[in-house]
């Protein structure tokens, strides 16, 4: 008797792989319905609050990062932390259901569950939402059976052995609902990614406080993040200006929030870039410098070289210069109208069947494999 085949989503660490791990699990689960989908994750990620309360099975791992280490962090995580978890891994796919396929999303908790899957001869898909593939899927691209690309940018930047398809990031089903249309008075949108971004909180609430002394009338909402001083110096700074803004930590409706924008300022994290794309929203990106081989710039080409976005350095930003970018943009309703139309047509054809047609190659290979397979 066949059993239910069983699909392993492996990482997280931040929304960016959280998000797009999630829509592709509800996705798979409504064209398979007898589908078991599993979770694999950290312990400090965003992944064992979220998972949890959606009531998903979810194994959580007790791993750290490395990026931005000390040395000391790097070799524990690399010599101790990493194996332990493969082993972890592996002895919990003994005890429970071995999955038929593994997708890695990226993020610490990838690494492991690849590795485990890897020598457990377990199909594995790598899933790159980034315009510039990060260095671990660039390297373990070429012993996994495919990599699913959420832009064509990336293909660039793979080596040969690399068997890649450009999918297109798959966002949540709710935000591709969303279609982007004009306020009055119109309404900002600002976003640092899932963590909220200093600079952002910072310079946003100060050049819109210039530009409500010029007499400028708008609404604002502003994710911050989570950290609590921040968020109080942006609402005072918003309330002294006369500004009716929303400061939040984190939004639990993203649908809702992109559809109250007519403009969004935001860090240019690979879902963020792909979820304005779908919904149509103009935005000014404003990319994390230091992101590992600067893949944030890359992601924000992919809207403003077609015209949806304008792309700020940060080195070079000031609270003067993004007053003048917001001003340039937020009350001119026929740019807004013509980058909207920019973004929405950069925006993937359906990432997310795209995505499920990859899977669907290897599920059944994944199966018949079942007979031969050793777990030691
Ligand atoms: C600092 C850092 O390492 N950033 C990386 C991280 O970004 P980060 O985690 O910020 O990811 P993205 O911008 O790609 O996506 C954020 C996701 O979280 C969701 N969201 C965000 C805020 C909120 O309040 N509520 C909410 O639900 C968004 O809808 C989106 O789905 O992963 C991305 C994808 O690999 C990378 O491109 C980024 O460079």
């Amino acid at each position: 008797m066949s059993r239910t085949p069983v699909l392993c989503i492996a990482g997280g660490g931040t929304g960016g792989h959280v998000m797009p791990a999630l829509a592709l699990a509800d996705a798979a689960r409504e064209r398979w319905s007898d589908l078991n989908v599993r979770f694999i994750g950290a312990e400090r990620g965003l992944e064992a609050k979220l998972l949890p309360e959606r009531g998903e099975s979810v194994l959580l791992l007790a791993m750290h990062g490395i990026k931005g280490a000390g040395l000391w962090q790097k070799l524990r995580v690399l010599i101790w932390e990493l194996p332990k978890s493969v082993w972890t891994i592996r002895r919990h796919w003994q005890r429970e259901e071995r999955p038929d396929l593994l997708v890695g999303v990226g993020g610490y908790a990838s690494v492991s569950a690849v590795a485990a899957a890897l020598l457990a001869r377990v199909p594995v898909i790598l899933y790159e939402q980034n315009a510039m593939p990060g260095l671990v899927n660039r390297t373990l691209g070429r012993f996994c059976q495919r990599m699913m690309l959420g832009f064509a940018a990336a293909s660039e930047h793979l080596g040969g052995g690399v068997k890649s398809e450009v999918t297109g990031n798959i966002v949540r089903e709710a935000i591709v609902r969303t279609q982007w249309q004009p306020h009055q008075p119109p309404r900002l949108l600002v976003l640092g990614g899932s963590q909220g971004a200093r600079i952002l909180n910072q310079s946003v609430p100060e050049a819109c406080a210039m530009l409500a002394r010029e007499g400028r009338v708008f609404t604002v909402t502003h994710v911050a993040g989570s950290d609590k001083a921040a968020r109080e110096a942006a609402v005072d700074t918003y309330a002294q200006a006369g500004i009716n803004a929303d400061v939040l930590p984190f939004c639990d409706d993203m649908p809702s929030f992109y559809a109250a924008g007519d403009l969004m300022i935001a860090r240019s994290g690979a879902m963020t870039v792909s979820e304005a794309a779908v919904c149509g929203m103009p935005c000014i990106f404003v990319p994390l410098p230091h992101a590992a081989d600067d893949h944030q710039r890359h992601n924000a080409r992919a809207l403003a070289d077609c015209g949806g976005a304008l792309l700020i350095d940060q080195q070079q930003m000031t609270a003067d210069s993004l007053a003048a970018q917001i001003d340039s943009c937020l009350f001119d309703a026929d740019l807004l109208t013509t980058m909207s139309r920019a973004t929405e047509a950069a925006a993937p054809l359906n990432a997310r069947d795209r995505q499920l047609d990859v899977l669907a190659a290897f599920l059944p290979a994944a199966r018949s494999l079942q007979g031969r397979e050793v777990c030691s």
